[in-house]
């Protein structure tokens, strides 16, 4: 994720938000973001898992292909105690809200995999350029972790794929090639993998060319109600997460979907 403020300033290789994968895992990490704390300064959040700059300074997720973001920690979700789960939540939405809402122009290159909470905040993004690798999947997959998509993921599927598409998608825990997302508009544009950042940065040129007050003003105008129904719930939609990951049943998917996971590594 690219932030605009941070390129137009010549700043590129600012700050980066969230831990690095561990060695030999893939990167889950948005939310090691401490977003309950200090203001998250959105213009400093890149893909958290890019390993470098390259010369001019720019961030190059090529150097980490394979993966855009596995989603969210399932580690965070098993084992833990209510108290962890609400606030690991209440992380989860402030990052997608802020993401959602920024008056920043955010291009989404998506270099790998996306799925679940990956896709979620590729979503929050005004536009998603993705690679052309048959592997690199998007799309929310909850259900396959015999989970369910909280509404307001649900909602932003909605509003970019559709009514129908998202029914479908939704329940089968569809993820889709690229070839396909690009049909149904969940992504922009599928490149070949080593165009994926200069077409990012084509389309960001692009938006930045619209006056920004403008551009701003119309984003929040399509976005303000989907952000304000999740704003208007929250606590409500925190204690809905917590008792639902809290069920036996529900814990033990997650361990048994982990341990899959592990065990496929092997
Ligand atoms: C009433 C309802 C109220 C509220 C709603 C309730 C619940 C909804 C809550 C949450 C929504 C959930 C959102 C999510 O994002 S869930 C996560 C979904 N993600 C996935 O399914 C992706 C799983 N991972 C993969 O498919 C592959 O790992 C991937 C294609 C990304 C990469 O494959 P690769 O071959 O490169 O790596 P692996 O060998 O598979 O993995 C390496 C390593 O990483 C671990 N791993 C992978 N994904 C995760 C993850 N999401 N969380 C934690 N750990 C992960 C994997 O186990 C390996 O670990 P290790 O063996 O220890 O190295």
């Amino acid at each position: 994720v690219w932030a605009a403020k941070a390129w137009r300033e010549g700043d590129p290789g600012g700050t980066r938000a969230g831990r690095r994968p561990r060695a030999g895992s893939v990167p889950t990490g948005f939310l090691d973001v401490d977003v309950t704390s200090a203001p998250l300064a959105l213009e400093c959040l890149y893909t958290p898992w890019a390993p470098g700059t390259d010369s001019d300074g720019a961030p190059t997720p090529q150097d980490c292909p394979r993966v855009f973001s596995a989603g969210l920690d399932l580690t965070e979700m098993c084992g833990r105690n209510p108290a962890h789960y609400a606030e690991y939540w209440k992380a989860v939405q402030e990052l997608w809200l802020r993401t959602y809402l920024s008056s920043l122009v955010l291009v989404a290159a998506i270099n790998g995999a996306c799925p679940a909470g990956g896709c979620i905040i590729a979503l929050a993004c005004d536009c998603r350029v993705l690679a052309d690798n048959p592997k690199y999947h998007i799309g929310l997959n909850e259900t396959l972790l015999g989970i369910t998509a909280p509404f307001w993921f649900k909602d932003a599927y909605v509003n970019t794929i559709g009514h129908r598409a998202s029914e479908q998608a939704l329940q089968l825990g569809y993820l889709f090639p690229p070839s396909e997302a690009l049909q149904v508009g969940l992504v922009d544009q599928v490149v070949p993998e080593d165009q994926v950042l200069s077409t990012a940065l084509s389309e960001m040129a692009r938006w930045l060319a619209v006056p920004d007050h403008a551009r701003q003003l119309t984003k929040n105008m399509m976005r303000k109600a989907t952000a304000d129904r999740l704003l208007r719930q929250r606590d409500a939609d925190i204690q809905n997460f917590v008792s639902f990951i809290c069920r036996d049943s529900i814990q033990k998917s997650l361990q048994v979907y982990l341990e899959k996971l592990r065990q496929r590594k092997g």
